[in-house]
């Protein structure tokens, strides 16, 4: 039985990356889907732009829905301020064990909480099992058509403040016409796009912007 190709990234992340240097974790995985096998990461280029909305936003407490090797899970967290936290969820087992190890590769699993489960059934335990009030940044990365109804659950549950950022990927490619249609229209929204490229290609993608107006 051969390797998985998350698998494949781990192994070029502790061969290449120095331990609990996230930059280099970070650099080491971008090298490995530029110039050996593309991986479904945020990437470079529209990392970037999570970083600037993050450092902006500067969260207490930050959701990530989609854990997948941990790529942006390391470039969130290790801009978190002292004492600041970034839930994460991951549905595929496989997928959080390898996040697991390459989060600790950076050094940052102290600030990490990855949970493995289906996002629809965790978000209305994150009061009761992480005794978070609201989120301050929500990062939607997993499934494209859990986007709008995961978005909708965060509501409900009570889980999104005035001013609560959600900071959505693939907008475009895959894409997600219902969540954009739903978060550009509501008047609970304020929302702006920006244009990048899918992940190590020259394909259009964004990520779109939207504050919780309350
Ligand atoms: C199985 N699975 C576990 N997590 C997920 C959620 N993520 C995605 O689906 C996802 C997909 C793509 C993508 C794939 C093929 C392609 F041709 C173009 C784009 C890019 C991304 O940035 C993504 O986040 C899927
Ligand atoms: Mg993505």
């Amino acid at each position: 039985t051969g390797s998985t190709r998350p698998q494949r990234l781990l192994r070029a992340v502790q061969k290449k990356a120095t331990q609990g240097d996230p930059q280099s974790v970070i650099a080491t995985i971008d090298d490995f889907c530029r110039h050996s096998e593309w991986a479904m990461n945020v990437g470079d280029e529209k990392g970037l732009i999570l970083d600037s909305i993050v450092s902006e936003v500067n969260p207490s407490t930050a959701l990530e829905l989609g854990t997948y090797c941990g790529y942006s899970t390391v470039r969130i967290a290790r801009l978190l301020p002292p004492g600041g936290r970034c839930i994460t969820l991951e549905f595929n087992p496989a997928y959080a064990a390898v996040a697991r190890q390459v989060i600790a590769w950076a050094g940052i699993q102290d600030k990490v909480q990855l949970v493995e489960g289906p996002s629809g059934d965790l978000i209305p335990q994150m009061k009761e099992l992480f005794g978070v009030q609201t989120f301050d940044f929500v990062f939607l990365d997993h499934w494209k058509d859990r986007y709008l109804p995961d978005a909708k659950l965060l509501e409900e549950c009570g889980l999104l403040r005035e001013g609560t950022v959600l900071l959505a990927d693939n907008v475009i490619c895959p894409g997600t016409p219902e969540y954009l249609q739903y978060v550009r229209n509501s008047p609970r929204y304020e929302s702006r796009y920006f244009k990048s490229h899918l992940e190590y290609t020259k394909v259009e993608d964004g990520l779109e912007k939207s504050v919780f107006l309350g």
